[in-house]
């Protein structure tokens, strides 16, 4: 079936911002330009007036299957990440068991095709377990089909135990994504630390639990030369630190999450658990070095970190609950609140949405170039929505956002040159 695209306002960064025609022909790609011939039998969307972009790319979600089931399933992830304009996720590994063997990875790209929506590329555990001492299975993880590997949800905390997962993984050419918290300066805490903690009496968590990690890392990567991602940074000394990697060489790329962008620990305030999430929620000051290496370059990507979480968890004191907060239907609008506030270019943010991450972790994605899987993502840029998790996708409602009016929403989503997602026939 070929679909033509027509008249919207095309953003392929690096490679044509303007108003134009996509054509899709066998799920690829055909033609991108300012016109472009619809063929005999051709389905035309009408896209005036639409931003027309390539599928998001989000390397950071955890989608719970297997093990939780309850929180998010993988059918009912992808199907919150087309809502989201995503069109290729990479899922965590922190399921029950953990995917650091061919078993699990096998398993979520089956359940995957049988969604059918999403691109769904697992991320493979870096040690057995999750338990950060014995290193997992790598080529086989690569072999069967993971993109790159993490302990996300724990940080390596042993540096000869991360020198040699780099090792390998330089070996296999995967990407190491690395959850920087050095969990004994962390421990116990539930926010930031800083005045705010003290006044609400909660345990907190130290900026320099994340940033002498991400000196760790950053020194094995230089140390190695292996590819190296950093999670959810949060901090302005990791972004200080991540510029300075970068001027001197080291393959060191970084993602921020919308709520670290969007909002400060004064969230916590009324104790609410929606504000808590890992790494915390951080002052002011860091929110603002976040904007500026995401303005500057030194953050590469947007990833959302979707943690799902069931109501009754999130029901409990702010110290007993997980943390964690759902993003992918949510994370679009946020972003271009940056563009509205002038910290990014449109181009630039859908640089960080789509080949920035597809980049990061080495995955032909996240462009419109002919010859590319037709993922694409219709978006109305002047759409004005209230976030309603009643309304989501997902399995899980976790989110800060809900009341919040917004601005930007997806109105198609096709994945392979089929349309996965629309907002028309879509109850909201
Ligand atoms: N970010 C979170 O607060 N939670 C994540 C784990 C993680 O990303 O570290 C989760 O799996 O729930
Ligand atoms: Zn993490
Ligand atoms: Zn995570």
């Amino acid at each position: 079936m070929a679909i033509l695209i027509k008249g919207g306002r095309i953003v392929d960064p690096g490679r044509f911002v303007g108003t134009g025609d996509v054509l899709i022909e066998q799920g690829k790609i055909a033609a991108v330009g300012a016109t472009v011939a619809a063929p005999a039998g051709a389905t035309v969307i009408d896209a005036k007036g639409l931003l027309v972009l390539p599928g998001f790319v989000d390397v950071h979600v955890h989608f719970r299957e297997p093990g939780f089931e309850y929180k998010e399933t993988i059918q009912s992830g992808a199907a919150a990440a087309v809502a989201g304009g995503f069109t290729t996720v990479c899922c965590m590994p922190n399921t029950n068991p953990v995917n650091d063997n061919q078993a699990v990875t096998e398993f979520i790209l089956e359940r995957a095709k049988q969604a059918g929506l999403a691109h769904v590329l697992p991320v493979g555990a870096i040690t057995k377990g999750s338990e950060g001492k014995e290193l997992a299975e790598i080529g086989d993880l690569r072999r069967s089909g993971c993109v790159a590997i993490s302990d996300d949800g724990k940080p390596v905390m042993n540096s000869l135990v991360m020198r040699r997962a780099m090792e390998y993984a330089k070996a296999f050419d995967l990407t190491v994504v690395d959850h920087c918290e050095d969990i004994h300066l962390a421990e116990g805490g539930c926010m930031n630390e800083g005045l705010i903690s003290t006044e609400l009496g909660l345990p907190g968590i130290p900026a320099a639990a994340e940033d002498v990690m991400v000196a760790r890392n950053v020194s094995l990567s230089e140390l190695t030369g292996a590819r190296l991602h950093l999670a959810h940074i949060s901090t302005a000394g990791s972004v200080r630190m991540v510029r300075e990697a970068k001027a001197r060489g080291i393959a060191v790329t970084a993602e921020a999450c919308p709520h670290h962008f969007t909002l400060t620990e004064e969230v916590v305030r009324g104790y609410n658990t929606h504000a808590k999430m890992n790494p915390p929620l951080r002052t002011w000051a860091d929110v603002q070095a976040i904007k500026e290496g995401l303005r500057d370059g030194t953050i590469d990507v947007i990833a959302t970190d979707h943690a799902p979480h069931a109501t009754q968890e999130k029901q409990q004191d702010f110290t007993e609950a997980p943390f964690g907060i759902v993003g992918l239907e949510t994370a679009l609008s946020l972003t271009l609140g940056l563009v509205d506030e002038g910290v990014l270019s449109l181009e630039q943010a859908v640089t960080k949405l789509t080949s920035a991450p597809a980049a990061a972790f080495g995955l032909s994605k996240g462009t419109l170039a002919v010859g590319a899987d037709a993922d694409v993502v219709l978006v109305d840029p002047n759409e004005q929505w209230t976030v309603d998790p009643a309304k989501f996708r997902s399995k899980s409602r976790n989110t800060p956002f809900a009341g919040w009016k917004v601005k930007g929403r997806v109105r198609v989503t096709i994945v392979g040159g089929r349309p996965v997602f629309d907002a028309n026939g879509a109850e909201r």
